[in-house]
């Protein structure tokens, strides 16, 4: 029998109170099947608004859909998915502890001895190449190391799935691909399955096994399912010049493009 997928969502709908009218309901996304196998590098792509982090936040047990099945390595899912770890678009990084500190904490909270907690921690802030800033507060350091820490606050608890909601966003192009890259080598390393959301095809591409391409909402869906099959171990900034990267990006590029001017359009309407 094949090994269970690390996440699989089952024909989810998820329906939010409150938009317009008093009493209305906004479908977001509905009719949602998504599987990431384990060790899987899965993105998802799709025009903004269109349900991207309510998925995640669905797989990361934080939303329970409407409608649907969600399943962690074959067994349903109920509560907070403790299997997985989450990196956000936003800081997470606690402002009153230092990066060892914030490295730390989610293995603290988790009961791990104090000592063995530091030596676990240290080794990620190495791992991240921040073995020299471990008594770096959050604000003495750039967005870059902050999100170098915040990778490693994720990873050290050794999560089997990692759930990514544009983590590298707010960086500046080279210090996103730098981080690209050492997720890359890090994951290729430990194998876990990835959940990646990003608005950026290129990003997606890079990274990915696979690329899964959501339409506008409301009532958003998977609409392409993309394989990338450019070999690893790969150079992000690298492999976005050759040729079959290039036909990759035409190719989604074609399912993406409308989608993307129907969000724009939505917006633009719900902004009048
Ligand atoms: N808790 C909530 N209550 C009401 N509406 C919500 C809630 N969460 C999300 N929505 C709505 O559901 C839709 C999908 O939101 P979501 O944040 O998942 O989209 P997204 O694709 O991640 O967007 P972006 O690309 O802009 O980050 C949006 O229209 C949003 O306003």
């Amino acid at each position: 029998m094949a090994a269970a997928a690390a996440i699989e969502l089952l024909d989810i709908a998820c329906t939010f109170a409150g938009h317009g009218t008093a009493g209305q309901r906004y479908t977001a996304v509905e009719h949602v099947s998504l599987t990431v196998g384990a060790g899987e590098f899965v993105s998802v792509v799709g025009p903004t608004g269109c349900g991207k982090s309510t998925l995640l936040n669905v797989a990361a047990g934080l939303l329970a859909p409407s409608r649907g099945t969600v399943r962690c390595f074959g067994a349903p899912l109920t509560g907070l998915n403790r299997r997985a770890g989450y990196m956000f678009q936003a800081e997470s990084l606690m402002p009153w502890r230092t990066a060892l500190g914030n490295v730390m904490a989610g293995l603290e909270f988790r009961g791990v001895p104090a000592a063995e907690a530091r030596a676990q921690a240290e080794a990620w802030l190495r791992r991240v190449g921040l073995g020299a800033f471990g008594d770096r507060y959050p604000h003495q350091m750039s967005g870059g190391m902050r999100k170098r820490a915040s990778l490693a606050q994720t990873l050290v608890l050794d999560p089997d799935i990692i759930l990514m909601d544009e983590p590298f966003s707010a960086l500046d192009i080279q210090t996103r691909q730098l981080m690209e890259n050492e997720l890359l080598a890090l994951w290729s390393a430990k194998r876990k399955a990835v959940l990646f959301i990003t608005h950026d095809l290129d990003e997606a591409i890079a990274l990915s096994d696979r690329v899964v391409v959501m339409s506008a909402g409301p009532a958003a869906r998977p609409i392409g399912d993309f394989t990338i099959d450019l070999p690893r171990p790969r150079d992000v900034a690298e492999i976005k010049m050759t040729p079959r990267f290039l036909d990759l990006h035409a190719a989604i590029w074609g399912v993406l493009r409308e989608e993307v001017l129907k969000g724009y359009q939505q917006q633009l309407g719900r902004a009048a």
